[in-house]
């Protein structure tokens, strides 16, 4: 299985808490993004201090209370599940600070990390607040929740957006890549999936590649998988008769989202 390609690996951590993916620079060849997925059942918490780093939280689904100790959000959450295609609520919070998660209703919450200096403020991103995208025509159409995209000043380095792409159709396509530190040409941000599938037992392909085919991978990915993105081309193909929805976090040096079409394919973008 290729090491980009991350399965679920549910580990009860206390009583109602389950961590299902945890991405570190650890175990991982990321250095600016990290990344959780968590399972709470009703009334559990999950407590976490934050050293040098921000994090977005956001609630994927059910309803949880969240608090930074100084501020509290109560019944965040907007959707029982990610295929209801309504933007949820996510909650900021930045370096040096902790907060408590807690569930209102049974909940899976992601949790999205990048290396954060300078204290920010606490922030509740609701989910009226995400900036909605229609992408695309033919069948490359999808669509976008911006959750906090790169306009958003509320974060030092993460980016984080929810995109939903139908059936038979691609998306982070044409592909592209943001893996070069060259503004204004290309910024260089690191990226996760975090893969879901409507109905569950689907899969998507998923490619992950370089010009220089160093990585070439090419992934059968499946409902609850993640997809690490160190570097290169990293589109996604939905086979007839599914949903496909992924989570992206991405994170760099620069807090700009700037990527390079890999040319060969960017006619795509010219059809009329
Ligand atoms: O770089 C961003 C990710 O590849 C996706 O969020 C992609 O932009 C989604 C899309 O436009 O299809």
């Amino acid at each position: 299985m290729s090491k980009l390609l991350r399965k679920p690996n549910l580990k009860e951590t206390s009583p109602g808490v389950t961590i299902v993916h945890e991405v570190t620079s650890e175990n991982s060849s990321l250095e600016y993004v990290g990344f959780k997925v968590i399972d709470l059942t009703p009334g559990s918490t999950y407590t976490e201090e934050l050293a040098k780093v921000e994090c977005c939280i956001v609630a994927l689904t059910g309803k949880i209370n969240v608090s930074d100790h100084e501020q509290a959000f109560k019944n965040i959450g907007t959707r029982e599940s990610v295929f209801e295609k309504k933007p949820t609520d996510s909650v900021y919070v930045s370096n040096d600070r902790s907060f408590e998660v807690e569930a209102v209703s049974q909940a899976r919450v992601a949790l999205c990390y990048s290396p954060s200096f300078k204290q920010l403020p606490t922030m509740l991103i609701k989910a009226e607040d995400n900036g909605i995208e229609n992408r695309g025509k033919y069948s490359n159409k999808r669509l976008v929740h911006n959750i906090l995209p790169d306009s958003n000043p509320s974060a030092n380095n993460l980016l984080v957006v929810e995109v939903f792409t139908e059936s038979g159709n691609w998306s982070s396509y044409p592909p592209h890549k943001h893996d070069q530190d060259n503004l204004p040409n290309e910024s260089f941000l690191e990226e996760s999936y975090y893969h879901e599938m409507n109905p569950r037992q689907g899969f998507v392909f998923q490619r992950v590649y370089t010009d220089d085919r160093s990585i070439d991978e090419t992934m059968a990915v499946e409902n609850g998988d993640v997809v690490l993105v160190p570097a290169g081309y990293h589109p996604v193909g939905v086979p007839d008769g599914y949903e496909s929805y992924y989570l992206n976090v991405m994170a760099g040096p620069t807090r700009i989202w700037k990527f390079h079409n890999e040319p060969a394919h960017e006619w795509i973008l010219n059809r009329k």
